[in-house]
């Protein structure tokens, strides 16, 4: 049977004390790549947040790469966070080090502490964007392109078995955009690991199809097809 990764049932999502989305159930699987499509203002990003748990989840019932979202406090957020990567389409690199210095910090907030491991991950994170010969670059010396897959490298560093990506394409160019979809694509396939992206960017949902969810009128609207947008 194929493995869970994210199983929503029956949650409502709130801003503040508006209801942003109600009764969701969804259930994404390892491996899985899914889009999170929608108007603007429908609901995505907070699907997002609740997922990695900036939202508190209040209704319903949630359970996220082996965490379960009901009572989760704060203290377990960081625990939850290990367990997932997640790409935003405006990450900044630190200014002031090089990609792997970047790399490292984040490993040492995760809690690593062995040199050789860390070094190694970080050789093998860059590998897997595509860029191994870049560790040692400044940030100001990335294209857009290298620094959304400097992002990506970032989100692969504890191993997850889910992405949460928000507009990774949102800034990139038209070529740019399908280096960063092939690499998603890849990582889901060859990695197992599950993939939910939010975009408005029809080109890269015609010419990459998969799985589609939309956020429409306060509901989630499951294999929705473009049509309707
Ligand atoms: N921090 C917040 N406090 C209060 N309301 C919020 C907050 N963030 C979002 N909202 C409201 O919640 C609703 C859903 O917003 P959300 O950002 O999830 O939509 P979205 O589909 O991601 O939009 P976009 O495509 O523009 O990013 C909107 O009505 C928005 O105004």
């Amino acid at each position: 049977m194929a493995e869970a990764i994210i199983t929503l049932s029956n949650v409502n999502i709130y801003q503040g004390n508006s209801a942003v989305l109600q009764n969701v159930n969804l259930t994404v699987n390892a491996g899985e790549f899914v889009y999170l499509v929608g108007k603007t203002g429908t609901g995505k990003s907070s699907l997002l947040k609740t997922l990695y748990g900036e939202l508190t989840l209040k209704e319903g019932q949630a359970n996220v790469a082996g965490f379960s979202l009901n009572g989760l406090s704060w203290k377990q957020v960081p625990f939850l966070r290990r367990k997932m990567g997640v790409v935003f389409q405006d990450f900044q690199l630190l200014t002031d080090r090089n990609v792997n210095d970047n790399l490292k910090f984040v490993l040492k907030a995760t809690g690593w502490t062995d040199e050789k491991l860390m070094a190694e991950k970080i050789q093998d994170v860059l590998d897997k964007v595509g860029l191994k010969s870049k560790g040692f670059k400044m940030p100001f010396e990335l294209s857009g392109g290298e620094q959304q897959r400097i992002d990506i490298a970032r989100a692969l560093l504890n191993s997850p078995k889910l992405i949460l990506a928000d507009e990774p394409t949102g800034n990139l160019d038209p070529e740019t955009s399908d280096e960063i979809m092939k690499l998603l694509f890849h990582i889901s396939r060859d990695f197992n690991t599950a993939v939910v992206m939010a975009t408005h960017d029809y080109i890269v949902v015609n010419k990459y199809p998969a799985r589609m969810i939309r956020t429409e009128q306060n509901r989630v609207i499951d294999n929705a097809t473009i049509a309707i947008q």
